[in-house]
């Protein structure tokens, strides 16, 4: 098949160059359109939508059809620039054919392409947000994807989340993705027997128990999720409470019964993990003999599958080898490829074997809590900065986790060091950033959703407007010839849309590989991404830029352009003279074009 590269003029009379597979051995940024004089490109023009006086007579009756009702469109959800109550507007017999969430719509009417934001946002559901109000008013907010901690809550709660955001996308046209968070066999304490918190004092003297209880929890008692717990702690060691948010040191060991002294006071909550360091380095042979993916994991993956959710996070992964099983087993028990497989690097074996498990992945989070307890927390930044990176290397998103805005579970504002941390990670072009506590059981989940989202378009902007193009060198990672055709494609429209000073680039993907090559390259313009199914389009949803659409459309471009102009046209979405680079995967084409 030949390669295409299009080029239309201002004057909308596109020119189409064809070459030989050989030219692409080059990188296409090396080919010039001045090595072609533009007299030898044989061109075709191209048809407007129908509302553009100034169509091509001959292409009229060709293309008349890709003004149908029956299009469907779908905008991605919103980037929240406004707090108003989202109107449904899911109604497919609309004369131009478009369900859209109203709240994209709005911000880009109001405020263009360039202000969209770019870094994606999760929260995490729990007892603060698992209304339906309460979920929509986070969509409205900017929630790209909702996680689900399998830790917390039972399947019959986690169920009722995972339908009421499927009620509200498809009601609204809202594409929030669901992210399932396996519990992994950590060690964690039990509930608190209805407690939602409980107060340690310095100098306290608690009690760590594998012992169940029958009635009520006793004073100053914890229950432990290890059988092993009693036998394998040592007098001595210190025992870390959530990372590290409270500390005691064991002085006594009494059959099943361990007493600790506090040595570092605060709120213990139900189900916190726990970890052991003994002589100033971490235990890790307490839960090495445990599996990554434990047999009540295995239930939760079969509950997520069957419950149709776009992501499963898989805690404490040591090697690629856990995620090549899962991938496996989803292949065979979903339909194809539909969840994405999240590694969580919050353990050592994490960061040793950390290229070969991200190579295995769709995606990483940087699960700052747990890795801050397993390593010392003055390394947690280091190892922040090398996971993004390699993560971007490597093509995959990359989601920064924990402790964001945490001081915001009790007040309404962060801190400057908060607001500063999430800045960094915005800086370092992290894809995704998440809310946890803060969101499911916080007090001001909504405050803390528009800190994130403030904080990410003002540093997103400032970054752009100090010109600081990134010269991070992308490595070559395809490894078909259409693979690396996609990628110098995608490179080289990233480039061009940055040295043309372009308005958005568009992308036509069935797979969302095209669109995440794209926004790889974390061009300065937004990217709008145009794929056939909803469940694609829920996980571009996870990346960098990305703006997904669902839009059914053919392999011939011209057409595909034409529809998606006088569809986003009719909503105001864009207006004649935008300047946008279109490339698509079924074409391998790139396209320079002013909106009719
Ligand atoms: N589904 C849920 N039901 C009840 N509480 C939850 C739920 N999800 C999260 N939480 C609460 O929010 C806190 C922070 O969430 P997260 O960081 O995901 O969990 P953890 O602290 O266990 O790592 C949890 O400690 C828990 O108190
Ligand atoms: C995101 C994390 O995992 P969890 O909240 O499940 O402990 C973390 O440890 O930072
Ligand atoms: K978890
Ligand atoms: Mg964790």
């Amino acid at each position: 098949m030949p390669q295409s590269i299009q080029f239309s003029t201002p004057s909308r009379t596109p020119h189409l160059l064809h070459l030989p597979h050989s030219q692409f051995n080059r990188p296409l940024s090396s080919i010039s359109f001045r090595r072609f004089p533009l007299t030898t490109i044989k061109y075709t023009s191209i048809r407007a939508s129908s509302s553009s006086p100034s169509l091509s007579p001959d292409l009229d009756s060709s293309s008349s059809s890709s003004s149908s009702s029956s299009q469907v469109l779908l905008s991605p959800n919103g980037t929240g620039a406004n707090e108003r109550s989202v109107v449904a507007t899911a109604v497919t017999t609309d004369a131009a054919g478009i369900e859209v969430d109203t709240v994209t719509e709005a911000e880009l009417k109001e405020n263009g392409f360039r202000s969209t934001r770019r870094t994606k946002l999760i929260c995490t559901i729990g007892p603060a947000t698992c209304g339906f109000d309460q979920l929509e008013a986070l969509a409205v907010g900017g929630m790209n994807v909702a996680r689900l901690n399998m830790c917390h809550g039972t399947r019959d709660w986690h169920r009722g989340v995972i339908r009421s955001v499927r009620k509200l996308n498809e009601e609204k046209g809202f594409a929030v993705a669901i992210m399932m968070d396996t519990e992994g066999s950590e060690i964690h304490m039990g509930d608190l027997g209805g407690d939602a918190s409980a107060k340690a004092e310095d100098g306290e003297v608690w009690t760590f128990t594998v012992r169940a209880f029958d009635s009520s929890r006793p004073e100053r008692t914890i229950s432990v999720s290890y059988d092993g717990f009693a036998e394998d702690v040592r007098v001595g060691d210190e025992l870390l409470v959530d990372g590290g948010m409270v500390r005691f040191e064991v002085i006594e060991k009494i059959g099943p019964d361990v007493k600790c002294l506090c040595t570092d006071p605060g709120l213990l909550l139900p189900r916190a993990n726990l970890t052991f360091w003994r002589d100033g380095s971490l235990v890790r042979e307490r839960n090495a003999m445990l599996p990554t993916i434990s047999s009540k994991d295995w239930l939760d993956i079969d509950f997520g599958i069957a419950e149709g959710v776009d992501f499963i996070a898989v805690s404490f992964v040591k090697s690629a080898e856990v995620i090549n099983h899962l991938k496996s087993y989803l292949a065979a028990r979903s339909r194809g490829g539909e969840i994405g497989v999240i590694a969580k690097i919050e353990s050592i074996d994490s960061l040793t074997n950390l290229e070969e498990i991200i190579l295995a992945s769709d995606g990483a989070m940087v699960a700052r809590g747990d890795l801050g307890a397993q390593i010392p927390l003055e390394q947690v930044p280091a190892a922040q900065q090398r996971i993004v990176q390699v993560c971007r290397a490597l093509n995959k998103p990359v989601i920064v986790a924990s402790q964001l805005l945490e001081s915001m579970i009790e007040y309404p504002t962060p801190t400057r060091a908060e607001v500063a941390d999430v800045s960094e990670a915005v800086r370092q072009r992290s894809d995704a950033l998440m809310l946890s506590g803060e969101s499911a059981m916080g007090q001001f989940p909504d405050k803390a959703l528009t800190v994130l989202r403030t904080v990410s378009l003002r540093i997103e902007r400032w970054w752009r407007e100090e010109e600081r193009h990134e010269s991070v060198p992308l490595q070559a990672i395809g490894s078909t010839f259409s693979d690396k055709i996609s990628e110098e494609i995608c490179n080289s429209a990233a480039k061009m849309a940055n040295n043309l000073g372009v308005d958005a680039v568009f992308v036509y993907t069935t797979s969302g590989h095209m669109a995440s090559l794209v926004s790889r390259c974390r061009p300065d313009c937004p990217i709008f991404a145009f794929t056939t199914t909803t469940s694609v389009r829920r996980r571009l949803n996870l990346q960098w830029g990305l703006i997904p659409f669902r839009l059914s459309f053919s392999d011939d471009m011209e057409s595909n352009l034409n529809k998606t102009f006088s569809l986003l046209k009719s909503r105001g979405m864009i207006k004649s003279g935008d300047l946008v680079i279109a490339v698509s995967d079924m074409l391998q084409s790139i396209q320079v074009m002013n909106v009719p």
